[in-house]
């Protein structure tokens, strides 16, 4: 089968390579994959920013169909669709997985990263934590919901993001748009956009931001709280350090900044002001089986809508590129019914 593996050189960039997976093992299930999309942490694990895996199939936003399962599986059958997340697996004893945190367990296994992922033809995942897709998802918008969907909805929980509040998205890219439409359309809330590029702030405002600011021509923070008395809770999905810092400053009194992407790096956070208003900062990691669900769910129904578009595995890399560029609005998709 054809999959795109991290390089040797761990560059950044990936191969496409005729790979023979292992047979199946008890608890497990082969898929074959129709679609699965590219988030910015593939860039990350492909240039070897979480440690370096040469070899690695990468694709942590796949979907696809079961074609084997083990004789013991019971919960999932042939042709059942499923979705292949960040999260593959964790113990299943410790305290995280036990009290329904279980994407902090310490022996979690993730998806094209610890092992290989849906960026192939074919994946095989443990039965017992692949998600299935609800009938009436269409597979493509799926995929966009196994990553950025499900952690921009549980990131929106963790900032305990109630109706009628203000929420702030910093980044309209894959994660960001499906925040906006979570935050709108889920959670009740307003949403400030903030993002540098015109398409991507357009984008914004179809998915339901209320206000939108453009980073290189407008004061953020200043212009937040001039506008509305600072946010609730701010959603930091840039890929810049200095994004978490200047986030600090949008929030209102109380407000909980929710740092979401991955840049290398510290932020700074103004001790006086986290103090004297009662600022919460908290990291937010994708989400757990029952986040998954809900997300798919709430796609299901029609509520969400991620900005999706299918391209070619062969153009792979050129979509890193466009993508470190920030010029992708959604998300790329590889349609792998295409590749058979
Ligand atoms: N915490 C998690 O569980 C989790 C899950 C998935 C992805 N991530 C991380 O989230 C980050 C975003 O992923 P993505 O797939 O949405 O990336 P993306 O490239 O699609 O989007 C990033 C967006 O941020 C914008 N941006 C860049 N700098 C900015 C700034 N200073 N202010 C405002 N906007 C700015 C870009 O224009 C782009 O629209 C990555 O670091 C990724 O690894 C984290
Ligand atoms: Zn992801
Ligand atoms: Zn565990």
């Amino acid at each position: 089968m054809k999959a795109a593996v991290i390089r040797d050189s761990v560059d950044g960039y990936v191969d496409i390579k005729d790979v023979t997976l292992r047979p199946i093992k008890h608890g497990e299930a082969l898929v074959d994959v129709e679609y699965c999309g590219l988030c910015h942490t593939d860039l990350h694990v492909a240039a070897g920013d979480f440690g370096k895996f040469p070899g690695r199939i990468i694709g942590h936003e796949g979907v696809g169909i079961v074609s084997q399962v083990a004789d013991d599986v019971e919960n999932l059958k042939v042709g059942d669709r499923v979705s292949i997340a960040w999260f593959f697996k964790g113990c299943g004893h410790c305290e995280y997985c036990l009290t329904g945190r279980e994407t902090l367990c310490r022996n979690v296994q993730n998806s094209g990263f610890t092992v290989d992922g849906a960026m192939a033809q074919q994946v095989i995942v443990d039965a017992n934590y692949a998600v299935k897709a609800p009938e009436g998802l269409d597979p493509v918008e799926a995929t966009s919901l196994t990553c950025a969907g499900v952690t921009m909805y549980k990131a929106l929980k963790v900032g305990e993001t109630k109706p009628g509040q203000w929420v702030e998205v910093v980044g309209a890219g894959g994660l960001g748009n499906l925040a906006i439409q979570y935050a709108k359309h889920v959670f009740g809330a307003h949403v400030v956009a903030v993002d540098g590029n015109e398409d991507k702030l357009a984008a914004a405002k179809e998915n339901g931001a209320d206000i939108l600011i453009n980073r290189h021509t407008q004061d953020v923070a200043e212009e937040i709280q001039k506008q509305v008395g600072g946010v609730h809770n701010a959603q930091v999905t840039a890929v810049n350090k200095d994004a978490f810092t200047q986030s600090v400053n949008a929030l209102r009194p109380d407000g909980r900044l929710v740092a979401v992407a991955l840049p290398q790096g510290d932020m700074e956070l103004n001790i006086a002001k986290t103090v004297l208003d009662g600022i919460q900062v908290a990291g937010s990691l994708v989400g757990t089986r029952q986040d998954l669900a809900e997300t798919f769910q709430f796609g299901a129904e029609g509520l969400v809508h991620p900005i999706v578009k299918t391209r070619r595995l062969s153009e792979i890399n050129d979509i890193i590129d466009e993508m470190k560029r920030g010029e992708i609005t959604g998300r790329m998709v590889i349609d792998f019914t295409k590749e058979k």
